[in-house]
C-alpha cells in the first residue's frame, strides 16, 4: 500500500536551481521537512542562500506568519543522494529538462526507494511513460506534478500521469499538492508541454513572429500583453473572456458573429513555425538588450519585483487563500 496523506512530512527535492529552490521555499513554508539535494557543495550553498531570501521575501509580503529562521530548521542541504532521500515520505525532482538525466534519475531513485514512496518530476513537457521506460521495479509510482515559476507564488501545478502511474498515485499527489495550497488540474491524456506550456507557447511563438515581421518591439508586445490580455487572464481564462466578449450572446454569438468569426480573415497569418527561426530568435536577443525597463536591474532586482507583483495579484485574486 502507498504512503498515506497523513504521513508525509519529510520530502526529497532532487535538483537546486530555479524550480528545486522554489519547491524547497514552498514545502518549508507549509511546514514540511525538505532534504534540498544537488551534487555540486557551491550550487548548494547558493540554493540554500536564496531558499533564506525567499523566505525573507514571503515574511515581507505576509505570506508566511513565523520568522524565516523557524521554517529554515526544516531545511538539510545534502550533496549525496542517498542521503537525501533516506527516510523521506515524498520526492519531488527538479534536475534539467533532459530526458536521459531524468531517466537516469528515475532508475536510481526507482531502486533505492522503498515501493510507497512517490516520485513526482517538475519537468516542463516532457512525458512521464518516457521517463517510466527506466524504471524497473515500480514505474506505477512515477507522476509529473508540473509547478510553475516560482512554485512558492504560482498555485497552479500540472498533474500528469504516465501510462503505467497507478490511480493511487495520482490520487496522494492530488491531495498532497491540496495540502500544499495549490490550485491543481489533472490532464486527462497526456501531451508534450502539458496545457500552461502550449498554451503559452502559442501566444509566444506569435510574439516573436511580431518581432521577426517588425510588428513590434519585444517590450511593446511587453505592454499589450500586460495592459490588456494579461491582466484579464490574471483572473479569466480565455474561455471566459471570450464568452463574455460575445456580449449577451456569450461565445455561441463569440464563435458566430462576434470577434471569433472575424478572426477567421487572418487567423492563417499567424505563424505555423514548428521550431523558432534562428534570424527571428536573432531580432529578439538584440531587442532585448535595448529593454528599457531592465536596463541596470539585475536577477534578483527584477525576481524582488516579480514576486511583489505577484503577491499583490495573488492577494487580489486568491483572496480566500490569503491570511492577511
Ligand atoms: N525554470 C522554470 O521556469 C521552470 C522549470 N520547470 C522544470 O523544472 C525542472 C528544473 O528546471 P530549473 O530549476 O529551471 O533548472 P535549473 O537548470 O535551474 O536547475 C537544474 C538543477 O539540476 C541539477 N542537475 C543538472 N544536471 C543534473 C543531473 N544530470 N543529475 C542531477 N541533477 C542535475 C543542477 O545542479 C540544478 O541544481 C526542469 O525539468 C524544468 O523544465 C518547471 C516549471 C518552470
Ligand atoms: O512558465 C513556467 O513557469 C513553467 O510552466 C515552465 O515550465 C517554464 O516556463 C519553462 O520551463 C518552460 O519551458
Amino acid at each position: 500500500m502507498f504512503i498515506h496523506m497523513k504521513s508525509i512530512n519529510k520530502v526529497a527535492v532532487i535538483g537546486a536551481g530555479v524550480i528545486g529552490v522554489g519547491w524547497t521555499t514552498l514545502l518549508l513554508a507549509k511546514g514540511y521537512k525538505v532534504n534540498l539535494y544537488t551534487e555540486k557543495k557551491e550550487t548548494l550553498e547558493k540554493a540554500l542562500a536564496k531558499v533564506s531570501a525567499y523566505l525573507v521575501n514571503l515574511k515581507n509580503l505576509g505570506m508566511i506568519n513565523e520568522e524565516p529562521e523557524s521554517y529554515i530548521t526544516n531545511l538539510t542541504g545534502i550533496t549525496k543522494i542517498d542521503d537525501a532521500i533516506h527516510n523521506v515520505d515524498f520526492v519531488i525532482e527538479a534536475i534539467i529538462e533532459d530526458y536521459t538525466a531524468k531517466k537516469n534519475l528515475f532508475k536510481l531513485l526507482d531502486t533505492q526507494l522503498p515501493q510507497d514512496i512517490i516520485i513526482a518530476s517538475s519537468t516542463s513537457g516532457l512525458l512521464m511513460t518516457e521517463i517510466q521506460k527506466a524504471m524497473i521495479r515500480h514505474p506505477e509510482r512515477g507522476v509529473i506534478a508540473h509547478p510553475w515559476n516560482p512554485p512558492h507564488l504560482l498555485p497552479l501545478v500540472e498533474i500528469v500521469p504516465g501510462e503505467k502511474t497507478s490511480k493511487e498515485t495520482v490520487d496522494l499527489t492530488r491531495e498532497f499538492m491540496e495540502k500544499l495550497d495549490r490550485v491543481v488540474v489533472l490532464l486527462r491524456k497526456e501531451v508534450p508541454g502539458f496545457i500552461g506550456n502550449r498554451l503559452a507557447f502559442a501566444l509566444f511563438r506569435e510574439a516573436v513572429n511580431l518581432v521577426d515581421e517588425g510588428v513590434a518591439t519585444v517590450e511593446d508586445i511587453d505592454k499589450v500583453m500586460t495592459a490588456a490580455i494579461g491582466l484579464r487572464w490574471a483572473f479569466m481564462g480565455p474561455f471566459l473572456t471570450y464568452h463574455l466578449g460575445g456580449g449577451e450572446g456569450g461565445i455561441e454569438y463569440f464563435f458566430s458573429k462576434g470577434f471569433g468569426y472575424g478572426a477567421n480573415e487572418w487567423m492563417h497569418t499567424l505563424a505555423k513555425w514548428d521550431k523558432f527561426p534562428y534570424t527571428a530568435v536573432k531580432k529578439v536577443l538584440e531587442q532585448m538588450k535595448e529593454y528599457e525597463f531592465i536596463k541596470g536591474k539585475s536577477f534578483q532586482d527584477l525576481s524582488r519585483w516579480r514576486d511583489e507583483k505577484l503577491v499583490t495579484i495573488y492577494k487580489a485574486v486568491y483572496k480566500e487563500k490569503c491570511n492577511s
